[in-house]
């Protein structure tokens, strides 16, 4: 977490950058977001003004009920979306002025729902990865090397051969992140990973993501990983920002109650210490 453990993260993060080489250049960037306004529409807002900081290396969190936003804005931080007013800075420059290859080399997605991928093996989905960087259509054995220490990392080595289309969802999705990790990325954006990951996995990947060196946002719809693993939570509503702050402060009863509109009872889980989220409905009341 963001202030009490801080030390812990930097060494667990200088740790796996050291064992993971893709990451062996990786300058984690920095986000701002200024007044970041978007929608599809002239007159009808989807995204109202969002002004935000994401220092280099932190893990921020998004959450928020169906509809808030949480796709939206992450789409206009990879440089899909372009704002309707307000900028998104990395490193200090509004990431519409860099040419769009610097922003596919620095920034990494997984995005929901990856289509059908032309029959490709998991080697080849996950080859993918090393093109915005790479120099040469020749793959060399560092890049074999680099290949099979992320799919190793993400517990699919023993994929590598099978058609990507046809493995279950959760394995396609650890695949899909195997690829956005060889990529090295500066910046690495997620839309809902967890989503059909079984509850080993979700726990697996959210803790690898917390050790890697460089920026992460990922929108979450499980607040308890959220409260585990972020540094910092962004809460979404209607398509506006509800509140910004560190993890173990980001939640309360009533917070949870205005944005997700469940009763919660928020205490502390026995043995990890973190917050423990505990949902009902009125209707579940005696
Ligand atoms: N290109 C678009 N054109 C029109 N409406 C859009 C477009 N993109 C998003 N929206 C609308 O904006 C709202 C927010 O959508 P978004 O996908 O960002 O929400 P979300 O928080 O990611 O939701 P979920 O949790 O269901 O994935 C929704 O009402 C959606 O229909």
């Amino acid at each position: 977490m963001l202030n009490n453990s801080s030390t812990n993260n930097d060494t667990k993060r200088s740790e796996n950058a050291t064992s993971l080489s893709c990451f062996a250049d990786c300058k984690p960037a920095a986000f701002e977001l200024k007044n970041l306004a978007w929608s599809p529409y002239k007159h009808t807002p989807l995204l109202h003004p969002i002004s935000i900081t994401v220092n280099p290396t932190e893990f921020v969190a998004v959450v928020g009920p169906n509809g808030s936003g949480k796709t939206s804005l992450l789409r206009c931080l990879y440089r899909v979306n372009k704002p309707s007013s307000g900028q998104v800075l990395m490193d200090g420059k509004d990431i519409w002025s860099l040419p769009a290859r610097t922003c596919a080399q620095r920034i990494a997605t997984v995005l929901q729902d990856t289509g059908a991928e032309f029959g490709l093996s998991v080697f080849e989905m996950v080859e993918i990865g090393l093109t915005p960087k790479s120099t040469s259509w020749k793959r060399t054995a560092e890049d074999s090397e680099a290949i099979e220490s992320v799919l190793a990392l993400l517990d699919v080595s023993h994929l590598i051969e099978r058609n990507f289309n046809a493995l279950s969802g959760g394995e396609r999705q650890r695949v899909m992140i195997a690829r956005a990790l060889v990529q090295g990325p500066d910046i690495l954006i997620l839309d809902e990973p967890t989503n059909h990951l079984d509850i080993r996995h979700q726990l697996e990947v959210l803790e690898l993501l917390s050790t890697l060196p460089c920026t992460i946002i990922v929108s979450l719809h499980d607040l308890s990983l959220a409260a585990a693993y972020a540094d910092r939570v962004l809460v979404m509503k209607d398509g506006q920002m509800q509140g910004y702050s560190a993890a173990n402060e980001a939640f309360t009863e009533q917070q949870i109650e205005h944005v997700f509109e469940v009763k919660t009872i928020i205490d502390q889980h026995p043995i990890t210490r973190r917050p423990r989220f505990s949902f009902y409905t009125n209707n579940q009341q005696d």
